[in-house]
């Protein structure tokens, strides 16, 4: 047993944001199995017969929260993190992004790459994380390598793309199939318990019909999670009602593919009807709100809300490199951001999201099973611990400042430097020893 006493944060279905001081939180097994006040210890430590050597206790003005989940990022478009974004979706995937993506064919390069990447959301208290890899099975299994090497937490897809792609980055459909298929059998042969395979269509106008559906069935054969991108960008929407002429809208493309469920992430969602939100609800498809990316190429402002009103669930995504912050707190502070942006036009009846809203999507808003998102009893310990006032810091606290102001400080201010450690089921995994 392990027991951590401090000031833990987290946040439940009915508490965006609960602030437990002076509590304390048992774990054994990498799970966690009590979560107490401090003035409870001595009545624990009598039952579960621990002594004073299990206990830690956090520094003065620290406090512990769940690691944040980024549900949507690209680990092959991290080269381009932080430059090329002076063009809108299509043009920027055939100007930057393919380009890109297509070295991937070299391991050695895709090795270095993921390595850099893997570190940088490691070390942003990013402890699962939904990737999308490449077209490529050598250089995708190569992510999950990495990802095992650092004991992150991983979604990772190996990309699909057979039609209206460049000559030199696309698959037929067999090969498509038959790659993603090897690919879930390479990543089930790591027998790693925290890194699962994703059937990743890139999206509808990559994708034709008859791959779709193979996919599709994928999902269902090997019972997996789904990832892919939905009405982001209004051009692209145009595209997709011209290629799917039988389908009602974008999220009946989808639907028809039998890629839509409870364990499917459709990534952006901007430009959505009632009719596709009703979809999504009924068929339990999460959506990944990425709103670094949807600002950075001009795609849109997601009314988050609208879809947080109809009991959708949604998370954060970083989606570099269309978003150019690997920072889980970036997509915090931008999903404010936006909506109080949306707010300004009608700013007495419309609730914008609040920085508590924002940190559970990106916690527990983020978690596909219920195994992460929040210290749950029966949960795995997935964790980082934060210090407000680390030395030469970006936070400045002053006597004034209650506990909830240290943490939204930390919230709207913090970055790496305040994470002091990291944790994924059970163990640290930042800094490396
Ligand atoms: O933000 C995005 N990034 C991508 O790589 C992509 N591919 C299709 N649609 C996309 N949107
Ligand atoms: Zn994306």
């Amino acid at each position: 047993m392990e027991v951590l006493v401090g000031t833990i944060i987290h946040s439940t279905w009915d508490n965006p944001m609960v602030i437990m001081d002076k509590s304390a939180l048992g774990i054994q097994n990498n799970k966690i199995v009590f979560i107490c006040s401090s003035d409870e210890l001595h009545d624990v430590k009598q039952k579960y017969g621990f002594s004073e050597d299990s206990i830690s206790r956090f520094d003065k003005g620290e406090f512990i929260m769940p690691g944040f989940i980024d549900t949507h990022i690209h680990a092959s478009q991290y080269v381009n993190a932080g430059k090329g974004l002076d063009l809108p979706l299509l043009c920027w995937l055939n100007q930057y992004t393919f380009p890109s993506e297509a070295r991937f064919s070299n391991i050695d390069y895709a090795e270095k790459v993921y390595d850099k990447v893997v570190r940088r959301v490691l070390m942003n208290g990013t402890t699962t994380a939904s990737y999308f890899a490449t077209n490529h099975r050598a250089a995708s299994l190569k992510l999950c390598q990495v990802i095992a090497r650092y004991g992150q937490r991983a979604f990772v897809g190996k990309v699909c793309s057979n039609q209206n792609s460049p000559s030199y980055y696309i698959e037929n459909t067999e090969e498509a199939v038959a790659e993603s298929e090897s690919f879930i059998k390479g990543v089930q042969a790591m027998k790693n318990d925290l890194i699962t395979p994703v059937v990743t269509p890139r999206f509808a106008i990559s994708c034709s019909f008859q791959l779709l559906q193979a996919l599709g069935k994928l999902k269902d054969t090997y019972n997996l999670p789904v990832q892919s991108h939905l009405s982001e960008n209004k051009e692209e929407c145009k595209q997709v009602k011209k290629l799917f002429p039988d389908s009602a809208h974008y999220v009946d493309v989808y639907r028809k593919s039998n890629l839509l469920g409870p364990q499917t992430v459709m990534a952006h969602a901007i430009h959505i009807c009632d009719e596709e939100l009703e979809v999504l609800k009924r068929t339990e498809t999460g959506v990944s709100h990425c709103p670094n990316s949807n600002m950075s190429i001009c795609s849109g402002l997601c009314d988050v809300r609208r879809l947080l009103e109809k009991n959708i669930k949604v998370g954060l995504g970083t989606d570099v490199a269309g978003g150019y912050h690997p920072s889980m707190l970036n997509a915090i502070r931008l999903t404010i951001i936006t909506s109080k942006l949306i707010s300004l036009d009608r700013p007495e009846s419309y609730k914008y999201i609040n920085y508590k809203e924002a940190f559970r999507m990106a916690t527990l808003g983020g978690a596909k099973d219920d195994r992460t998102g929040n210290f749950q009893v029966g949960k795995d310990f997935d964790a980082i611990i934060i210090n407000p006032t680390c030395p030469d810091g970006p936070v400045d606290i002053f006597p004034e400042d209650t506990l909830e102001n240290r943490v939204e400080k930390f919230i709207h201010l913090g970055d790496d430097r305040n994470i002091k450690q990291v944790f994924v089921a059970g163990q640290k995994v930042w800094p490396r020893d």
